[in-house]
């Protein structure tokens, strides 16, 4: 069976600046058509891996490949412009002095009839043919942008790197935005490695995550993948707000105020972390000093008095105080809850919910 050849491949990327490790063996592959997302909190490396293969940075260890050929490593490397990469960047000024066709047109070789076609062709894909003689001062931020899709496309790139391309849209522009890039990048077959720090970009847009830490690559999946099955509490709490529950382990069952937990591999006298987040925790009414029935499903309820809740517009966040050792935990509910501070309730957590690691 013949294997497919990724659009590009990197293998154990490493870099430093002043002795300084910022990406350490990171290796990843995008297939043509696919969305790769590098996600990582600011300063995990994210930039760098890109101006790595961008070809503006060398490396000071491993290799990148495009289409299977060698562009960086074994003491080569391609200049920036052969590498067939395309670039889309937060500040992805247009040249004010050119139109847009012009602006399109700029990186393009070859017959001119060939490149106005091209031109045409492009601005037709992102909608904007009829300002195809405007000057870029003329157009709105999310018209811009996407002439600037239309540049970074116009030489048919194998790859575009996308760096945060739109944090700087208007919140109700962005979706919009994103997806239309999305479909374009697809309709060209492009492969697409994009960073960010914003797990809800990376979850919308990715095929697959990469998720960085300090340099590195911890947990590499499907989007639905690194959320439910991740691979520290520090994964969990990059996506949402967690709660954190101790406890020891005594014959792979950790024991806790909330009933007990599986705890499998982890070894005697252990201690635990149970991560759960706040959708998950489920809230039920104080009948006279006791909650609901312990349920295999949800465990044994523990008391808490509500210390705040607040209205977010989908859903409600509750603050409680627990009553067994005086810890904070949150749950959200859909829609308005709003309980008065003081008043108390119980709180079970759905066991298919929650991740038990060795605590940090
Ligand atoms: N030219 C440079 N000289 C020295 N240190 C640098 C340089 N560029 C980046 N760094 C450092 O390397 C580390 C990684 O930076 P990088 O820009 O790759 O992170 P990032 O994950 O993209 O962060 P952000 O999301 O904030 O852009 C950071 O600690 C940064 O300060």
């Amino acid at each position: 069976m013949t294997q497919s050849v990724p659009r590009l491949e990197i293998r154990n990327l490493t870099h430093s600046y002043g002795g300084q490790v910022v990406v350490q063996d990171v290796s990843l592959s995008v297939n043509p058509g696919e969305v790769c997302c590098l996600l990582g909190p600011s300063g995990c490396g994210k930039s760098t891996t890109l101006r790595m293969i961008a070809g503006v940075e060398d490396p000071d260890a491993g290799e990148i490949r495009v289409d299977g050929a060698l562009i960086c490593g074994q003491g080569r490397s391609v200049p920036p412009e052969a590498r067939r990469i395309g670039l889309m960047f937060q500040d992805f000024a247009l040249f004010p002095h050119l139109t847009v066709a012009e602006n399109i047109a700029f990186g393009l070789t070859g017959p001119k009839a060939a490149q106005r076609d091209r031109v045409r062709e492009l601005l037709a894909r992102v909608s904007l043919l009829p300002h195809i003689d405007v000057y870029p001062h003329r157009l709105s931020g999310g018209e811009q942008q996407r002439v600037a899709l239309a540049r970074a496309l116009a030489p048919r790139p194998a790859i575009m790197l996308l760096d945060e391309p739109f944090s700087g849209l208007d919140n109700r522009l962005r979706d919009g935005i994103r997806d239309e890039t999305l479909a374009i990048l697809q309709q060209e077959g492009t492969a697409v490695l994009l960073v960010t720090h914003e797990p809800e970009e990376a979850m919308r847009m990715a095929d697959e995550i990469a998720l960085m830490r300090a340099g590195r690559i911890i947990q590499q999946g499907a989007p639905y993948n690194i959320y439910n099955a991740p691979k520290d509490r520090a994964a969990v709490s990059f996506f949402s707000d967690i709660n954190v529950i101790r406890g020891r382990v005594r014959g792979a069952l950790c024991d806790t105020p909330f009933g007990q937990f599986l705890a499998p591999g982890q070894p005697d006298g252990a201690l635990v972390e149970i991560v759960i987040r706040p959708q998950h925790l489920r809230i039920d009414f104080d009948r006279s000093g006791t909650g609901p029935l312990a349920t295999p499903e949800h465990g044994t309820p523990a008391r808490g008095v509500v210390e705040r809740a607040r209205f977010m517009g989908n859903e409600s966040l509750v603050e409680f105080r627990m009553d067994h050792d005086g810890s904070i935990l949150k749950a959200t509910v859909p829609n308005v809850f709003l309980p008065r501070p003081g008043k108390p309730l119980w709180l079970t957590i759905r066991r298919d919910r929650c991740f038990v690691f060795p605590a940090s």
